[in-house]
This record gives C-alpha cells, sequence and structure tokens, in this order.
C-alpha cells in the first residue's frame, strides 16, 4: 500500500445535512480558458471554481504568454491573449502529467503560432486513455505531428483546412479539440459521431459568443464553418453536474439530506432519474436541488454509464456506495472506460460484497466485453460498511471513498486526499459545513 502524507481521518455514520455551493464545471471551465487563445481580445469567464485543474490551465495559459487576472467579483478570470506570439515556454515540461487539458492547446496555438509543444498528459488512471483520435483529427486539419522527449510536437505548415471527420467514438476531448481547431480553420468542417454532453455545448457557447459559426444536429453532427478571427468572450460557466451527483450520492448513503447550490435540473436528468429509481428523493427549484434520503430500504438497479445522455461515467463510482446500501442485487456496466471499477477492492474491505466480471452485464455489448477488463459489477446489498485504511486512486474513486468512509461505523483513515483538489471546490469545508466529522491527523478537529 502507497501511503501518502495527506491523510484525512474520517469518523463515520453520521448523516450529511445542510447546504453546499457548487460553482462552474471542472470539465468546462479549464477548456473554456483555453478557448480565450483563440480570441483578439481578453475574455472574461464568470463562475471558476478554485480546483487544481484550473490552476494548472492558468499556469500553462500564463506560460503561453495570456495575462490571467481575477476579476471584480469572485470566481472571474479575465484572460488577455495579446502577447502570445512573444511568449517564452521553455519551462513547458514541468507541466507534463497535470491534467487531460493540454491536448486542448494544439489547435489555438497552431493557429496563433503554427506549432505548438504538447507535454505528456495526466488525469485519472481508469483505463489506458489513448488520444490516437486528437492526433487523426489534427492530421486531417493539415498538422504535422512528431513525437519528442517529453512530448508531441505540432506543426502547421500552412492554416489548417476545414474537413469531414467521423469520431470512432463519440469522445468529449476529440469532439471538443474539433470545435477548437475548426473554427479558425479554412472552410466548413463536419464532424460526426461528435460527443454532445452539457460541457460542450457549453464550449460551443462560449466559442459562438467570440464569432464563431457552429450547428449541432440532432443526430451527432456538428458542423464549423471557419471565421478569419474570433474576439473574447463573457461568460457565466455552466455548474459543475458531476461534484452535484457525487454530493447526491453523499447524502443518500450517509442517509442525510443536503441541498447542492448551483445543481441543475437541465444537465442532471438522467442521474435524476436514476437517483428516484434507487430511492433517493430530490426537490428542484431555481437555485438548486435538494437530495436526501427518504427513509426505508434503497433499491436495487441495473445501471449502464455511457455517453451523454446516457448516464454519465463520472456519476458511477459515487453511486455505487450508495447502491452497496441497497436492497438485492444492483448491476454496473461501465462502458466508457475499461478500468473504472478497481476501486470497489477497497470498498469490500469496508464490508460491502462487490463482484466484478469481465463480461458485459445488463445491458448492450460495449467495446471492451471480449477484450479481458473488468467492467462490470455485481453489487449485493445492503451491507454494513465499517472503518478502513484507504488510499484514494482516482478523482471520483476518492470521493468515493470519503462518501464509503462517512457512511461506515468507526474511523477510516483516508490517504492522499489531495488528489480531491483536482475537481472538488474546497471539499474538506463542505464535508464539516455538512456535519461530517473529520479531521487531518495532528491538528486540531476540522
Ligand atoms: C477533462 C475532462 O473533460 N474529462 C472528461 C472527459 O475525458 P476525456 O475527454 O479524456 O474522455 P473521452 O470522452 O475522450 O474518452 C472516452 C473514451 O474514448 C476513448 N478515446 C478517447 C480519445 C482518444 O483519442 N482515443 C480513445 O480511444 C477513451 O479511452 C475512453 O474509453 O470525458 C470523459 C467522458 O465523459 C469524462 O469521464 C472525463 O471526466
Ligand atoms: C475522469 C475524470 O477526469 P479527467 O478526464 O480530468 O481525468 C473525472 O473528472 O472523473
Amino acid at each position: 500500500m502507497t501511503v501518502t502524507d495527506d491523510v484525512l481521518l474520517v469518523h463515520g455514520g453520521t448523516p450529511l445535512e445542510g447546504e453546499i455551493r457548487v460553482r462552474g464545471a471542472k470539465n468546462l471551465v479549464p477548456k473554456a480558458m483555453v478557448a480565450a487563445l483563440l480570441g483578439s481580445a481578453p475574455s472574461r469567464l464568470r463562475n471558476v471554481p478554485d480546483i487544481r485543474d484550473v490552476r494548472v490551465v492558468r499556469g500553462l495559459l500564463q506560460l503561453h504568454g495570456v495575462t490571467v487576472r481575477p476579476g471584480e467579483q469572485p470566481g472571474e478570470l479575465i484572460m488577455d491573449p495579446s502577447h502570445v506570439e512573444s511568449a517564452n515556454v521553455a519551462d513547458i515540461d514541468a507541466h507534463a502529467g497535470s491534467s487531460r487539458i493540454p491536448i486542448l492547446f494544439c489547435g489555438p496555438l497552431l493557429h496563433r503560432l503554427g506549432h505548438a509543444f504538447i507535454p505528456g498528459l495526466g488525469g485519472c488512471d481508469i483505463g489506458g486513455r489513448p488520444i490516437d483520435f486528437h492526433f487523426e483529427v489534427l492530421r486531417q486539419f493539415g498538422a504535422t505531428i512528431e513525437k519528442r522527449e517529453g512530448g508531441q510536437y505540432l506543426e502547421a505548415p500552412q492554416r489548417l483546412r476545414g474537413t469531414k471527420i467521423k469520431l470512432p467514438y463519440p469522445s468529449v476531448g476529440a469532439t471538443e479539440q474539433v470545435l477548437l481547431t475548426a473554427v479558425l480553420a479554412e472552410g466548413v468542417t463536419e464532424l460526426s459521431n461528435a460527443a454532445v454532453e452539457p460541457e460542450i455545448e457549453d464550449l460551443i457557447c462560449v466559442l459562438q459568443k467570440m464569432g464563431a459559426i457552429i450547428a449541432m444536429d440532432t443526430d451527432r453532427t456538428i458542423r464549423v464553418t471557419g471565421v478569419d478571427s474570433l474576439g473574447g468572450y463573457n461568460h457565466h460557466a455552466l455548474s459543475d453536474r458531476l461534484e452535484a451527483a457525487s454530493w447526491a450520492s453523499a447524502a443518500l448513503a450517509t442517509e442525510g439530506n443536503v441541498y447542492v447550490r448551483g445543481a441543475q435540473q437541465r444537465s442532471m436528468m438522467t442521474f435524476l432519474n436514476t437517483y428516484r429509481k434507487v430511492g433517493g428523493a430530490f426537490e428542484i427549484d431555481d437555485e438548486g436541488i435538494r437530495f436526501w434520503h427518504p427513509g426505508g430500504s434503497l433499491n436495487a438497479i441495473a445501471l449502464e454509464t455511457d455517453v451523454h445522455p446516457g448516464f454519465q461515467t463520472d456519476w458511477q463510482q459515487p453511486l455505487v456506495v450508495a447502491l452497496t446500501q441497497a436492497a438485492g442485487l444492483s448491476i454496473v456496466h461501465e462502458t466508457v472506460y475499461e478500468s473504472r471499477l478497481g476501486f470497489t477492492s477497497a470498498l469490500n474491505q469496508m464490508g460491502a460484497h462487490i463482484q466484478l466480471y469481465r463480461e458485459c452485464l445488463g445491458g448492450s455489448d460495449c467495446r471492451f466485453g471480449q477484450r479481458n477488463f473488468l467492467h462490470s459489477a455485481v453489487v449485493s446489498g445492503p451491507t454494513k460498511l465499517q472503518g478502513a485504511d484507504l488510499v484514494i486512486p482516482d478523482l471520483r474513486g476518492g470521493f468515493s471513498y470519503l462518501i464509503a468512509a462517512l457512511a461506515a461505523q468507526g474511523t477510516s483513515r483516508v490517504h492522499g486526499i489531495d488528489l480531491i483538489n483536482r475537481g472538488y471546490e474546497n471539499f474538506m469545508d463542505k464535508l464539516v459545513e455538512l456535519g461530517a466529522k473529520v479531521e487531518l491527523p495532528g491538528k486540531p478537529a476540522l
């Protein structure tokens, strides 16, 4: 077991109760920040959360000559890309392994400078996470790509050209790559089998504000008519539906009651349907959504993750903890990432009964079916959970361990909690606000 210094002691058994607020989405804000690179004027982004992925992109933008400063309101960033051409990127290696976002700098940098160096990517270790679609589409636009020490070097010998692209799978990142490249490419780009997640729609809104021409069809086709230049934008980022669902799952697993200010029904409809099937209660108003455990037993369900409008894979791990408390056999089929169920072994150590399978259980066949990946789970419940020593494996797995520790009897030591700061703003303060009994060893109780 690799044990890190950043440990949280969680004394379980107290329902989470109260109100917290979620701000802009981890999976939109950093990309909207990258879009600012495409403009000829400053952009203003509002509702920006203080999470590590935002700090990483802020550092990368600054390295590329973009001035980034806070606006007058909390959570507001002003990004001025006037000096990109004179930037010195000698220190780019320091950003290797930091997040998934550097790959999205390709299009904007190729348009601005004619070349780009992209350091190795980070992100959660939940599958192979190849970037072959990204490079394939960039080649189609006319870029050349060469592997160099520490990353990839790209060049655009001439202005990138619009093209016709069909993605092998509706990848979120590859769709964003196409958008951020096509907006300034010459001519029309037609992308089929595109991802249509709410964060992508919001990125399209950002780009349209900058002057882009983008049409979204109902059949996963996106058409972009390239323009010669773009301006800045003023945008309020859509809220984080993934964080909201994590707190909702925490409320359910701990038999609590949490009002998530900022949660939005429109982007969470699929999650809300599932939450209701499990037996969770919720009430929606204009400012947010209240989630609670209504008493009695929870229902076992069959759940399959999928691209939007399916059940988002990042919702899966936190909800699985709640499913350990449901009566009967739940089936979970993870179809987006081949290795996103590994986190369940620690839940079993805590007393859960979760069995993993290589077969596609409970729904359609997916890309992983015949390929030896443990990507289906049968969760039998309800099971009492006991506190344990836990090492956080990835972002959502980490939040799931927090939920499990909060729902368990006794004390858990959760190692590696800093990883959670990548995508959850002030999660420790929020836990305390909701009445969780947590402490950092050697420090006064929080
Ligand atoms: C920063 C960010 O927004 N991260 C999100 C984004 O990740 P990300 O954009 O990396 O995820 P993708 O949608 O691209 O990946 C989906 C699937 O496509 C495969 N694939 C992807 C690209 C590629 O070049 N080749 C390839 O095979 C991946 O291995 C995976 O199996 O969307 C995921 C799916 O909603 C979310 O879980 C992540 O939270
Ligand atoms: C998988 C995730 O993020 P990333 O793509 O940044 O690793 C996530 O947010 O759960």
